[in-house]
């Protein structure tokens, strides 16, 4: 990835006041996804979800938005989701990142020590729309079709 984007970030305290200013964190030249951490330690049970927080608040660049979505490892090995995902971090927000995390797995625990890669997020550039009422919309070649209105097996029925 050649592209980068400077992008500010700041430590927001943790209720015990301690201040951990670990920015979101590429584990890869060309990763798209920067790695958020938790801040907090915690244990989300079984069918749990909790909103936990990773102690770092961004300014991103108008045009810009952050969306926080899942770890493919941790959803493949122990259920972990984002409930949200992608949660949607906006260019004007300046509160604490965080992570609405889910323990889909039936049985399991699942515990998260501070410090944790818990979720990652992916920087993109965005538009705003200005939205005019017509009373036609402009016809398309999809039209109102959705919903698996395109079916579900390969065009040859085998592939
Ligand atoms: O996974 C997420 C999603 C959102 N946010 C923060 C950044 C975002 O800018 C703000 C609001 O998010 P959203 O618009 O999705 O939430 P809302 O429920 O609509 O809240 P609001 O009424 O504040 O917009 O919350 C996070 O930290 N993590
Ligand atoms: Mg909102």
């Amino acid at each position: 990835m050649t592209s980068e984007l400077d992008v500010f970030f700041a430590a927001v305290p943790g209720p015990d006041g301690r201040r951990s200013a670990v920015p979101p964190l590429y584990a890869h030249p060309g990763d798209a996804g920067a790695d958020l951490l938790s801040a907090e330690a915690l244990t989300l049970a079984a069918g749990a979800r909790a909103l936990v927080s990773t102690g770092v608040s961004i300014a991103l660049p108008d045009g810009f938005a952050a969306f926080v979505v899942p770890r493919s490892g941790l959803a493949a090995k122990h259920g972990i989701t984002v409930v949200n995902s992608p949660g949607t971090v906006d260019a004007g927000y300046r509160g604490e990142i965080k992570v609405t995390l889910l323990n889909t797995d039936r049985d399991a625990d699942y515990s998260i020590e501070v410090g944790d890669k818990i979720a990652q997020i992916v920087i993109m550039p965005v538009v705003r729309a200005t939205f005019s009422p017509v009373e036609t919309l402009p016809e398309s070649v999809r039209g109102e079709g959705g919903f698996g209105s395109t079916g579900y097996a390969s065009p040859g029925g085998s592939l």
